[in-house]
């Protein structure tokens, strides 16, 4: 069974790596949207993999570091695309939620990648 919990995150970036004239290159806000899924069977007495308020409690000091913060400040984060945030969460919070099997990263409405570990096909 898979399960997710959606957080959203207020933060700002600029991306150092794109070509000259990229408008990314300036600094510019999103309204991150990040899911957190978690995978594993479904306790018969609970009648849950596990508590949806276990997911928000491990996520916590993530959302702190990342919440209205510049993401390029932060250590492992100099070239903050959604590719990269989506690394950086999950290795932040894999040791905390064994169970996490992706994570989501949401740019803006319409942009955004899943990242299922660095074991799944396809992921660096
Ligand atoms: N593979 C990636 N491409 C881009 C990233 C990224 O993280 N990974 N990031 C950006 C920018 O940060 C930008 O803010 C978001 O890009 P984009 O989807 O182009 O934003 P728009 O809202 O302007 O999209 P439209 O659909 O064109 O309105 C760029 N690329
Ligand atoms: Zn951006």
């Amino acid at each position: 069974m898979d399960l997710f919990k959606v957080f959203q995150i207020e933060a700002a970036h600029r991306l150092p790596e794109v070509p000259p004239g990229h408008k990314c290159a300036r600094l510019h806000g999103h309204s991150f949207r990040i899911e957190i899924h978690v995978s594993g069977p479904v306790d018969p007495r609970a009648g849950w993999v596990m508590d949806f308020a276990d997911i928000k409690q491990a996520f916590a000091p993530v959302f702190d570091a990342l919440d209205h913060r510049y993401l390029n400040d932060i250590d492992g984060l100099a070239n903050p695309t959604s590719e990269n945030l989506a690394i950086w969460i999950w290795q932040q919070l894999k040791p905390a939620l064994p169970l996490l099997s992706r994570v989501v990263v949401h740019e803006t409405c319409t942009s955004g990648c899943a990242y299922g570990g660095p074991d799944s096909t396809g992921t660096g």
